[in-house]
């Protein structure tokens, strides 16, 4: 499958952006990580044992996704494999202008996101526990996502659907391999993560564009 690739490196500009935006919602955010750090410890929504040092890093790292022009111009968000809401709930609190729907197949965790969300006041966070096959979507959304899918199988899952447009931070590495399982061709931008932040952390980390080509 022809796709037109390609590839930036993130800007150290929007690296310090994100950093702006986590310190001008800093309250709210550390609200978020305490009652996330919670939850964590009666139903595995992370890892076990996870520190607060690394659900900061998971929380700055969703808030990658709001330097992409895609993120910037759309209304209604949705969060696929959100797990304990990430990155959908950081980007709920810091833009309580957009809708953010929060979706995983395990009804647990998304009780888990409801009770945060209701806790912190988010009315812009709706919420559904069924896999991603069988959620609605309009045309108009924007699909993120953060290391839930490989790229073939969440795109065979959206098969039928009018999706527009995706953005997933996933590892920079199985990208193009992944794409091979595309059955049209994308227009897909790799960002990689690492010239803008150089903490460890993002080392081998990507924010992935994909946009349809027939609608671009
Ligand atoms: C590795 S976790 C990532 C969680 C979160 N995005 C994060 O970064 O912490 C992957 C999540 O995807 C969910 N998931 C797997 N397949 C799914 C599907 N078909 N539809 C919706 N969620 C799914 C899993 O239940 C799990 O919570």
């Amino acid at each position: 499958m022809e796709h037109q690739i390609l590839y930036t490196p993130l800007a150290y500009e929007k690296a310090e952006n994100i950093r702006v935006l986590f310190d001008r919602h800093e309250k709210e955010l550390e609200e978020y990580i305490s009652r996330l750090l919670w939850w964590n410890k009666k139903i595995n929504l992370v890892s076990r044992d996870v520190s607060r040092e690394t659900i900061k890093d998971h929380v700055e790292h969703s808030l990658v996704l709001t330097q992409s022009e895609l993120f910037e111009k759309t209304a209604k968000v949705i969060d696929s494999g959100t797990g304990g809401g990430l990155p959908g709930m950081p980007l709920a609190i810091c833009y309580r202008e957009k809708q953010i729907h929060l979706n995983d197949v395990v009804t647990k965790k998304v009780m888990a996101c409801r009770n945060i969300a209701s806790a912190l006041s988010l009315k812009n966070i709706s919420t559904s526990s069924c896999s991603i096959e069988k959620v609605g979507f309009a045309g108009d959304e924007l699909l993120v996502s953060k290391h839930a899918f490989k790229i073939g199988d969440l795109l065979r899952m959206l098969e039928s659907k009018p999706w527009g447009n995706i953005i997933l931070l996933k590892g920079g590495d199985e990208i193009e391999s992944e794409l091979e399982k595309a059955k049209e061709p994308l227009k897909v931008n790799i960002i990689d993560l690492m010239p803008g932040f150089d903490e460890e952390f993002y080392k081998g980390k990507a924010m992935v564009e994909i946009s349809r080509i027939s609608q671009s």
